[in-house]
């Protein structure tokens, strides 16, 4: 990059709109979001405000490419590759991107059937570790210290997280799309269903991650969360389509 050119953005949106085909409703058409233009740099921490319904878990599924675009360009930006336009890229290469670029912490974690909470928190490490045993055995004990800082009891890092209480598998989750940095980070309400100190430990999380260059857009239903982390809010109503 020449000096003193702006740094590229992480997460860049132009023109983007989402429209929803109800098919249980004769395929009307649902506008949810219309005329989105934003670009996430990293070291920002982007709020999205708005009313209930606006679309502001919409528009973090479309930068996940969990929901396709109906309009527009969304690009994404890996640390050491040319950026990816998540509308057009292949499932091969959103795998990727949702490997090393892209993390998403919804409330819900996907649970996976009988694999272990520390190796639910390891995984994004010990997937890149192959068959290096000391690589694995580095991911172990990064997990156990993630588990510990989010209050996770050891007599619970050996069960799988399914029946796990709503907390407990939010911070599961949280660790586990923490333990590898990510330059790009979609925070679904990540402190929905916590306690005052986890939530704090959360906030916390957040800033490290912006201080290390991640770009973090976020849903944060309780304000306090949301003013704690904020370096930019934007409010959703304003890519609101004509329903
Ligand atoms: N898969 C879908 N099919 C049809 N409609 C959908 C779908 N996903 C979202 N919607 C609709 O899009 C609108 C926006 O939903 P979204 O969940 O993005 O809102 P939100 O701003 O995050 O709301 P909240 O603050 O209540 O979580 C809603 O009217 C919702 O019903």
């Amino acid at each position: 990059m020449a000096d003193g050119a702006p740094a590229p953005a992480l997460l860049q949106m132009r023109g983007v709109a989402k429209r929803f085909v109800l098919h249980n409703q004769q395929g009307a058409s649902l506008s949810v979001l219309d005329g989105v233009d934003l670009s996430i740099h990293a070291g920002e921490c982007v709020v999205l405000d708005g009313p209930s319904g606006m679309g502001k878990s919409t528009l973090l599924k479309l930068a996940y490419a969990n929901y396709r675009a109906s309009e527009g360009s969304i690009t994404v930006r890996p640390l050491d590759a040319p950026a990816v336009e998540i509308t057009a890229a292949t499932p091969r290469e959103l795998v990727r991107l949702r490997r090393d670029t892209i993390g998403y912490v919804s409330q819900f974690l996907r649970v996976i059937p009988r694999v272990s909470a520390l190796d639910v928190v390891a995984e994004p490490l010990t997937e890149d570790a192959g068959e290096n045993a000391a690589a694995i055995e580095a991911a172990r004990e990064q997990a156990r210290t993630w588990l510990t800082r989010l209050r996770i009891p050891e007599r619970l890092w050996h069960l799988p997280p399914a029946t796990f209480s709503g907390g407990e598998q939010q911070r599961i989750n949280i660790a586990r799309n923490m333990i590898k940095p990510k330059p790009l980070l979609l925070l679904d309400e990540p402190t929905a269903s916590l306690d005052a100190a986890n939530t704090r430990t959360v906030i916390d999380l957040i800033h490290e991650a912006a201080a290390r260059g991640a770009a973090i857009v976020g849903i944060f239903h309780d304000a306090e969360v949301g003013d704690a982390v904020a370096t930019r809010r934007i409010n959703v109503a304003e890519f609101r389509g004509q329903v």
